[in-house]
């Protein structure tokens, strides 16, 4: 959980590919050991968030500092402290899996402090992401979903501070993704690590996120835990049950006041009751043809 420093600090960021905004005022902050989720549509800006934040793009305008500091203008002993799963990376293909990350990790050694050993034991970094029986491969013998847990061992074999993902779980299979979402608990956990990531992946989202952004058309348009935008945002929980032979179906902003009055009216003659939570998804929908509607009339200025 967020122990307290702030170590995202991010306040009117813009981003303008020639005539066209993809950032507009972007504004938010993360705290040390939270696992923020960056969700929206393809094209919403997300990528272009993280990549500003990691120092690979320049920003427009607005205020940006990465645990203390201006990506921008970062240098290395900052760059030790940051780990980075780009969308894709292609490269290192003639690098045998445990060979590259060893070659990567003797980076670090220098960053290493009195209570942080760096870089992360390989061998051990290596069973984390599940590629143990790879480990002696050439990377470009990988399978996608393979290639994709070296890319998360890549960013975190310095045991960063401070994570940014980039649809990491894309194209892993489920035990994959459930060892995937361990380790990053387990980087919050024990070392108190502070994860940005995206997804597409709503489930995925609610399982890992202590808060969840939804960005579209380069706006924050919500930003809070899963349930706090399901209260906000869709409401209502839905309520079905069958009595006497018959089927009922209510809507309700309080399922349990609502249910508890139904067995005080009806008592052992309800029956099949079940009670469905606003989920995530039903959340993100409203709130992306919000947006869309909202963009329609305001004529869409992009
Ligand atoms: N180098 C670039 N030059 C011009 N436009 C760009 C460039 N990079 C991204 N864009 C545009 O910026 C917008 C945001 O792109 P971005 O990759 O940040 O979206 P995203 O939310 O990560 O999408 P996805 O979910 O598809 O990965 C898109 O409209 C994209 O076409």
């Amino acid at each position: 959980m967020a122990t307290g420093e702030v170590v995202l600090d991010v306040e009117g960021l813009r981003m303008r590919y020639g005539p066209v905004d993809v950032l507009r005022d972007v504004t938010f902050q993360a705290r040390q050991g939270e696992v923020v989720c960056l969700l929206g549509p393809n094209g919403a800006g997300k990528t272009t968030t993280i990549e500003i934040l990691e120092g690979f793009r320049t920003r427009s305008a607005g205020r940006v500092e990465v645990l203390g500091t201006d990506p921008a203008r970062a240098g290395e002993q900052w760059r030790a402290r940051v780990g980075i799963v780009l969308q894709s990376w292609r490269d290192h293909g003639k690098w045998r899996v445990r060979e590259l990350l060893r070659h990567l990790g003797m980076y670090y050694v220098a960053y290493s402090t009195e209570t942080v050993q760096r870089p992360w034991d390989v061998d051990l970094l290596i069973e984390a992401v599940g590629l143990t029986r790879q480990a002696g491969h050439k990377v470009r013998t990988l399978s996608g979903g393979q290639r994709r847990r070296l890319d998360v061992a890549i960013g975190l074999v310095g045991r960063p501070e401070l994570v940014f993902l980039d649809e990491p779980t894309a194209g892993l299979d489920p035990v994959a993704r459930h060892g995937f979402h361990e380790l990053i608990e387990g980087l919050v956990d024990e070392g108190g690590t502070t994860v940005l990531l995206t997804t597409h992946d709503l489930a995925e989202a609610e399982k890992l996120a202590d808060r969840i952004m939804v960005l579209d058309r380069g706006r924050i348009v919500a930003d809070g835990t899963a349930a706090e935008l399901a209260r906000k945002i869709a409401g209502e929980d839905e309520v079905r049950w069958d009595r006497d032979g018959q089927s009922f179906r209510h809507t309700a902003t309080d399922s349990t006041r609502f249910v508890f009055e139904l067995f005080k009216q009806y008592g052992e003659t309800i029956e099949n009751l079940e009670v469905r939570r606003a989920s995530l998804e039903d959340t993100y929908l409203t709130l992306v043809r919000r947006a869309e509607s909202a963009d329609h009339t305001e004529g869409g200025d992009r």
